[in-house]
């Protein structure tokens, strides 16, 4: 008989979250988050492979001599957090931008000025590769501590071919050095760099990016900050249609500040996830819901932009959109690590329940990021993600903020963080 390394049991409620691995949920099915009371998981290998009522997974005989047991009894057991949406690897920060903001000049005014993005390019490029490692590696490890088990790093403070392979490199590195795994995106459309106009930038990334940054296998998503003043619908179509042929899997940052059409070309180009759509139209929330585009909410961005403004996250539900929640981790737009700060603004402001809030920090961000047949929910042969979350009951997680709910991460069926 085979046991399993470790078996986490006796908890208050367990969230599953299972049921969605095929497909993300939408509509009602948010709110099915699969809960065992009394509930265990059994994990051999990193793997899980009995998921149940504590007496069910005694009785199937998972706990031998050697399985270490953890007692969860009166906690909240769910799956690691999965980040769908992060720029988590820079170098530098940005509070001198604090008070620009508060005196009311608008993000892009600042971009514009050659701050924002290009600053963050600027501290970046100075960085040696271990000072970026270091910084990041310290934002990784609140992540971890904060129950992000799986993380998208998108590169784009490099916005040059050589420094975008560098940091796309260091995203690899980092992947394999700590425990949060990491998803690669290529965003060198994130910002149009000095001595460049949009045109030209775009054919430098249709031309000469791209086909490179394909060709070292270093990225598995495009992404471009499709935003009027940044990249219009047409260059952002022709940098994703190009990076779809050169197989890379496609995000757009979409309708953020502007409604302007990002959503219905995020659906017509059938991207695998559209981000932000605060200005997202009706007729573009129709057509995301048709495809079966993913929406990635960023709700501490917009908590942190500071005009009372949020996704219509009620009204994307209600017409079918699948919802996932990220951090949007960088240091301008969304300086935080915490999912659980997320989810607390996502119940407040997006008006999310605490369940569908969970089904989007997990089995919908995993698909999101295209993980979903390996992480966001506890099932048998899923890894061993698993969060030990020293709360009550659900409804605690949003309720009780500004403070770390996470007693305890598993990674792979190891304990990678605790109190
Ligand atoms: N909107 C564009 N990009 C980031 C912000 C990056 C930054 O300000 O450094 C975002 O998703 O919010
Ligand atoms: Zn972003």
């Amino acid at each position: 008989m085979v046991y399993a390394d470790l078996v986490i049991h006796s908890a208050q409620m367990m969230a599953t979250l299972r049921g969605f691995s095929e497909g993300p949920a939408c509509g009602t099915d948010m709110s099915e988050i699969g809960i065992i009371e009394d509930g265990a998981v059994a994990i051999q290998d990193g793997k899980i492979t009995a998921v149940g009522t504590t007496e069910e997974v005694r009785a199937d005989g998972w706990i031998g001599p050697d399985t270490k047991l953890i007692n969860a009894s009166g906690k909240v057991v769910t799956p690691g957090f999965v980040d769908p949406h992060t720029h988590v690897l820079y170098a530098g920060s940005r509070e001198n931008e604090l008070s620009l903001k508060l005196k009311g000049v608008p993000y892009l005014e600042i971009l514009k000025q050659g701050g924002g993005i290009l600053s963050t390019v600027q501290s970046t490029k100075q960085a040696s590769d271990e000072e970026i490692k270091a910084q990041t590696s310290r934002r990784l490890r609140t992540m971890l501590s904060m129950g992000t088990t799986t993380a998208e790093a998108k590169s784009g403070y490099g916005l040059m071919l050589d420094e975008e392979l560098r940091a796309l490199r260091l995203i690899h590195e980092l992947d394999q050095e700590q425990a949060v795994d990491l998803v690669p995106t290529f965003m060198g459309a994130h910002a149009v760099p000095p001595g460049y106009n949009e045109e030209r930038f775009t054919n430098y990334i249709v031309d000469e990016m791209l086909p490179q940054i394909a060709a070292e296998g270093l990225a598995e998503f495009c992404d471009v900050f499709c935003e009027p003043g940044v990249f219009s619908l047409e260059s952002s179509e022709r940098i994703l249609l190009k990076a779809k042929d050169l197989n890379l899997k496609l995000k757009m940052h979409a309708d953020e500040l502007a409604s302007a059409g990002g959503a219905e070309l995020a659906a017509k180009l059938g991207v695998i996830s559209a981000d932000h759509l605060l200005q997202a139209s009706d007729e573009g929330i129709a057509a995301l819901a048709r495809k079966g585009v993913i929406a990635v909410l960023l709700p501490a961005t917009s908590f942190n932009l500071a005009k009372n403004s949020y996704a219509r996250a009620r009204e994307m539900v209600q017409a079918g959109v699948p919802l996932a929640l990220a951090t949007d981790s960088n240091p301008g737009s969304s300086p935080t690590e915490s999912m659980p700060l997320v989810l607390t603004i996502a119940c407040l402001y997006l008006r999310l329940t605490p369940e569908e809030a969970l089904t989007a920090a997990t089995i919908n961000a995993a698909h999101a990021i295209d993980r979903a047949d390996q992480v966001g929910s506890l099932e048998v042969g899923k890894q061993g993600d698993v969060l030990i979350l020293d709360i009550p009951n659900l409804n605690y997680l949003p309720y009780h903020f500004g403070n770390n709910p996470v007693e305890m991460v598993i990674k792979r069926g190891k304990v990678a963080w605790s109190i």
